[in-house]
């Protein structure tokens, strides 16, 4: 099969369909700039989108949203900023003998000035190879003053079974309990990280590569110019209160995010910003 870029409708929403010629493919969305599906060669699907997600009608659960200007309810905003919600356009497709790769942009326009007052571009670059997925968020300040924000890469992973899970890569690193009451920092002390229980962690200033083993393989996350990495499972009360996930999901998903949330980025007139994560299935 040749690599191929197509315009597809997804559930209603105008998207692309990446493919290479190994048969990865990738479904990135215009709605959001979110990529909602990757299947690596010779894989499974990777990403989880809950059966229960609205399309288009306010963020859309799973895949991998980008959270921009904002993360969660860390400001005035909307939770987890407007970029989830808006609608971006292509601007570049190309594909090669075994990689597809598109860039999507999204640059500020009245509603978004309404709510932060700061001209933005963001470009967010997809690229598949085989067993493995590239997204690469750019943020340029095309305005005349300084502008701070913070943003993440909301990836929300496929597991066959989150008690199988075992996360290694964060041992020793401080992080803020998100479920947890005040604002101390704790450090991790395991060598790995199992999930028997609700967890919303934010991890600060994290070496990589982070490795997620599960029943079904293993997968190394890779990141730069990201310093954060959000760990997120609503167990299952959580998921309970959650109205577009079926009510077990917090079983079949583990959100391991690339994130900047600790410290705002601050970019100045003119100045860009990029953050990237990678996927690769070993
Ligand atoms: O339901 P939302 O707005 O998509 O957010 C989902 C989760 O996103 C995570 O990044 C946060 O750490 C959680 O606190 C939050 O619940």
């Amino acid at each position: 099969m040749a690599a191929g870029i197509e315009r597809i409708d997804f559930h209603g929403l105008p998207a692309l369909r990446l493919s290479t010629a190994a048969d990865a493919s990738a479904v990135l969305s215009l709605y959001g700039g979110q990529l909602l599906s990757w299947v690596p060669a010779r894989g499974r699907e990777r990403l989880y989108l809950s059966e229960r997600a609205r399309f288009g009608n306010g963020p859309v659960r799973g895949g991998v949203p980008v959270c921009f200007p904002q993360f969660a309810a860390q400001g005035t905003l909307p939770r987890h900023g407007f970029a989830r919600t808006s609608v971006w356009t292509v601007a570049e497709q190309r594909t090669g003998d075994d990689f597809a790769l598109a860039t999507l942009r999204l640059a500020d326009d009245p509603q978004s000035l309404a709510l932060w007052p700061h001209p933005f571009t963001l470009e967010l670059t997809v690229a598949i190879d085989g067993g493995r997925l590239d997204l690469e968020l750019e943020v340029i300040n095309s305005g005349h003053t300084p502008f701070a924000f913070t943003s993440a890469l909301h990836t929300y992973l496929r597991v066959a079974e989150l008690e199988e899970c075992r996360l290694q890569g964060l041992h020793g690193f401080e992080y803020r309990d998100a479920l947890g009451a005040g604002e101390g920092l704790r450090r991790d002390s395991g060598d790995v990280l199992l999930f028997d229980g609700p967890i919303d962690r934010h991890y600060r200033n994290v070496e990589r590569p982070l490795l997620l083993r599960d029943d079904g393989g293993a997968l190394g996350i890779d990141a730069e110019g990201f310093p954060d990495v959000v760990v997120w499972n609503p167990w299952e009360d959580g998921n309970a209160r959650i109205d577009d996930m079926a009510p077990r999901d917090f079983r079949r998903m583990l959100c391991i995010e690339a994130a900047a949330i600790h410290r705002r980025i601050a970019l100045d007139p003119s100045e860009t910003w990029h953050g990237r994560q990678t996927l690769v299935c070993l």
